[in-house]
């Protein structure tokens, strides 16, 4: 059995029936890798993080995840995704960090399960690999938008997930929080997390992933980031 955790083989993707967003994308990820996304803006990345999740269907081509036909793939636990714009929760939300942190726990649990010992447990657990241990009763409102992103990853991390899917979980952080949380990200990644990221933050990609790919309607994989210019990136 092969140690990849995700295959695509050509696949084509379109949302409109003239518009090809992807074009006989070939590409795979292997368990322990950490793979970032590169690319301008509207090139196709976040489409292709939703046909690894399932959430688009491609046209053609197949996509194997754990090594299992995705639409047969049915342990979805084994994956967590953090969305675009995740942390835009404003001050008034009427939410504990912990209380979101246990909402990653809803989907193996049911939504009116009660929360018992073992499951405020692996709550702490996920709030200490992320260091948000102190803030665990503080209204996530409060949050810097750095901080919101470290609990909506251990909200992704309660559930034990061995691949965790992040789309631009930077956007709006300082440079300082960057670095830091991508270090958080290699962190978990030694911890055998497999992670694949879209991001623009060029030089934390270029500092601290395994492999990556450019995507512009095709699919790359690129040894350097200096060999595209950062206009072509969509870079900030
Ligand atoms: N639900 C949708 N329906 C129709 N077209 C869509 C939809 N979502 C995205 N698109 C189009 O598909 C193309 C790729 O978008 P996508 O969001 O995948 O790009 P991206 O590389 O993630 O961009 P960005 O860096 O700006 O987030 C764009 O032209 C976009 O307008």
């Amino acid at each position: 059995m092969s140690d990849k955790i995700i295959e695509i083989e050509d696949v084509s993707f379109q949302y409109d029936y003239d518009k090809t967003v992807l074009s006989h994308i070939n590409f795979s990820m292997r368990a322990g890798d950490f793979v970032g996304l590169v690319g301008p803006n509207g090139g196709g990345k976040t489409t292709l993080l939703k046909l690894i999740l399932g959430l688009n269907k491609a046209n053609n081509g197949t996509i194997r995840i754990f090594n299992t036909p995705i639409q047969e793939f049915k342990d979805k636990n084994k994956i967590a995704y953090v969305s675009q714009k995740a942390n835009a929760f404003n001050r008034g939300f009427p939410a504990t960090v912990e209380e979101v942190v246990e909402m990653g726990l809803t989907a193996s649990l049911g939504i009116f399960k009660r929360i018992k010992k073992q499951h405020k447990l692996a709550v702490y657990e996920a709030l200490k690999k992320v260091d948000m241990t102190s803030y665990a009763k503080e209204n996530i409102g409060n949050l810097s938008g750095g901080q919101q992103q470290r609990v909506f990853i251990a909200r992704a991390l309660v559930s034990e997930p061995e691949l965790l899917i992040l789309d631009e979980p930077t956007v709006g952080v300082d440079q300082q929080n960057v670095s830091n949380f991508f270090d958080l990200l290699s962190k978990l990644n030694q911890q055998h997390i497999s992670l694949l990221i879209v991001s623009h933050d060029l030089q934390a990609i270029a500092n601290h992933v395994t492999n990556v790919f450019f995507v512009n309607k095709t699919i790359q994989a690129i040894d350097s980031l200096e060999d595209y210019p950062l206009f072509t990136l969509g870079g900030e």
